[in-house]
């Protein structure tokens, strides 16, 4: 017959196990000098980074959260802009991810012409319409409230995020809001939402908790960074 010590031991393991939080792969894509890694930063660590440079390969960022009593962890994976940087990363990028952040910067309607191929690499790499999209216009604080040319509007984002099934944000990594509310577009009749980066977190956790997968027992996360060029530069498994 088990022990009594026996069976605490084991309850104590189950209990472990129940209480070992999910963990979601978040992809965050882009044009390079969008603000990828501020945005990361701001959204996994409360703040913007004071020196970045190009993204080389990915870097791993995790944000912890409680949604509905259910701890659970977003692991942000910051992809590089660059063509050079990702090379022959992409296909890693794309395994097993649970939901994707496509990034552009209000301020640069290339940046926003380039979603279309991000969709496109999306698709070569088969990630099914079920994986859930947000698109996030980034550094509104350099939003000019005198012109309407050189920056993309909301009107249009809002459009394109419809059409495509995304859930749309505009915020800025560097001077958030620290609520949710609308900001003046000069004249005072126009108006731009802004998006608190807490409602954005809060999005993305709300809509992967709903999700059956993947299990609190098996889900491996890694920290650090791949380097294009190197071997795995660093690679550590962690736990909530
Ligand atoms: N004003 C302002 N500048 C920002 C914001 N976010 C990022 N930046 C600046 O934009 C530049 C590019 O930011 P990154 O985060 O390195 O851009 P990225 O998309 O990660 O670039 P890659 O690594 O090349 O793909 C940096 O100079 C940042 O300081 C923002 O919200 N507002």
């Amino acid at each position: 017959m088990e022990s009594s010590l026996e069976f605490s031991s084991s309850l104590g393991s189950v209990s472990s196990l129940l209480t070992r939080c999910r963990t979601f792969k978040v992809l965050v894509i882009g044009d390079s000098g969008v603000g990828k890694t501020c945005l990361t930063h701001r959204l996994c660590a409360g703040e913007f980074p004071r020196r970045v440079e190009a993204t080389i390969g990915v870097d791993f960022r995790d944000r912890a959260l409680e949604i509905d009593g259910e701890k659970i962890k977003l692991q942000l994976w910051d992809t590089a802009g660059q063509e050079r940087f990702r090379k022959s990363m992409v296909q890693h990028y794309y395994r097993n991810v649970h939901a994707v952040l496509f990034i552009y910067d209000v301020t640069c309607p290339a940046s926003f012409s380039g979603l279309t191929a991000w969709i496109e690499e999306c698709r070569q790499n088969s990630l099914g319409q079920e994986i859930p999209r947000f698109l996030i216009g980034n550094k509104s604080d350099l939003r000019d409230p005198t012109r309407t040319d050189h920056q993309v509007g909301q009107d249009r984002a809002m459009s394109f995020a419809k059409a495509h099934g995304m859930i749309f944000f505009e915020t800025s990594a560097k001077n958030p809001l620290k609520k949710r509310g609308n900001g003046h577009r000069g004249d005072g009749a126009l108006r731009y939402q802004q998006d608190d980066v807490e409602d954005i977190v809060t999005a993305v956790g709300a809509t992967l908790k709903k999700r059956k997968t993947p299990s609190a027992a098996n889900s491996p996360v890694y920290s650090g960074s791949f380097k294009v060029g190197k071997k795995k530069a660093e690679e550590l498994w962690t736990c909530c």
